[in-house]
């Protein structure tokens, strides 16, 4: 039984033998995430205090306007990981294209890339509702000492080694898994320390929320307008609670804990949906997966998808096993 209020890096080290690359590297990869996500926590609960918050006045390769906080989180998680020369590569939500950390140095030993949204929900960063940053990490397939390639980033979610987000909420968690469960830790500001405080996150079975932004509602598929329809209908155990942060993180964060559907499906307006394959779905995915929820475009997993491009979009159901069941009957029967 995972003890209660052990520290982050204690858990890290303790869990060190059950990764089956147990070089400790991870663990110092991990470590070096934790410190990037206490440095933005304390710049994210100062949004309105300091100037940080709205546009940067820069458009990122999403065509979206980056906000001032997207811009400082993607530096200082940046920075962190450059600093501690601990990962060969990193590919970012906010960046046109992957970056070498010195990966053509021949002594450079590093085996791991990360892929990460920086800032995840940045509409609410001016509204004071909470957000997050999301992380991916893979060992490289191209050579140790050469130059990272656009294939180690370009990995189906399945071979993720550790995945997770941080939440900016009422408290400060973060929520990770290296393939063995998923657990959450929650920061002590008073102290700047994360505790354990949720082991062994699953998502229930079943659940009576539903996420998903209505307002795209005459753009969905036939199946998505079906399955909207279903939630809302007085019958057995609905009406479902319409339940939408507009922080991926956030609404994830919620249906894990309470049980529930997240759902970004394609549109007649967005054609692949909007979240990006790499830096949202596949953690997203991997998390869920391990918290015995379940992730897909409607028809096909989520990390079986083969990436073609770094910042590729990719339609998004996912939560609750049985919801995520259900949402997929809808989409096969409205084919
Ligand atoms: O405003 P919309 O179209 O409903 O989109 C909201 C979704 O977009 C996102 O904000 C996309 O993430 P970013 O903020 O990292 O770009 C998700 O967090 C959220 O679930
Ligand atoms: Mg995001
Ligand atoms: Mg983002």
């Amino acid at each position: 039984m995972l003890r209660k209020n052990k520290t982050l890096g204690e858990f890290i080290i303790e869990n060190q033998t059950s990764f089956k690359y147990t070089s400790g590297e991870l663990s110092r990869l991990i470590n070096s995430i934790r410190l990037a996500a206490k440095v933005v926590n304390h710049e994210v609960n100062k949004a309105g205090l300091v100037d940080i918050i709205g546009a940067a006045g820069d458009t990122n390769i999403q065509g979206e306007d980056q906000q001032k906080l997207d811009v400082y989180a993607n530096e200082k998680f940046i920075q962190t990981l450059k600093n501690r020369n601990i990962v060969c590569g990193i590919a970012s939500e906010e960046e046109d294209s992957f970056i070498s950390i010195n990966s053509q140095d021949k002594n450079n030993q590093n085996k791991y890339v990360v892929l990460i949204d920086p800032l995840d929900g940045s509409s609410n960063i001016d509204v004071n509702v909470s957000v997050g940053s999301i992380f991916s990490i893979y060992r490289r397939v191209s050579p140790v000492g050469t130059p990272v390639t656009l294939e180690d980033f370009l990995q189906k979610g399945n071979q993720q080694v550790a995945a997770g987000y941080i939440v900016y909420g009422t408290s400060t968690m973060l929520v990770y898994t290296t393939g063995d469960g998923v657990n959450g830790f929650t920061l002590n500001p008073a102290i700047g320390t994360f505790y354990l405080s949720h082991p062994n996150m699953e998502f229930p079975q079943d659940g009576h929320i539903y996420s998903v932004n209505e307002g795209n509602y005459i753009h969905f598929p036939k199946g998505i307008k079906d399955y909207i329809k279903y939630c809302q209908m007085e019958e057995e155990d609905r009406p479902y609670t319409s339940r939408y942060i507009g922080s991926l993180v956030s609404d994830f964060h919620r249906n894990m804990i309470k049980g529930g559907i997240y759902l970004y499906p394609k549109s007649s307006k967005t054609s692949d949906g909007k979240l990006r394959l790499l830096y949202e779905c596949n953690p997203m995915a991997f998390l869920a997966e391990q918290a015995k929820g379940k992730a897909s475009d409607g028809f096909t997993r989520i990390m079986d998808i083969e990436p073609t491009e770094l910042h590729q979009r990719v339609p998004f159901i996912c939560g609750s096993k049985n919801m995520v069941e259900k949402a997929e009957e809808f989409m096969r029967n409205a084919q």
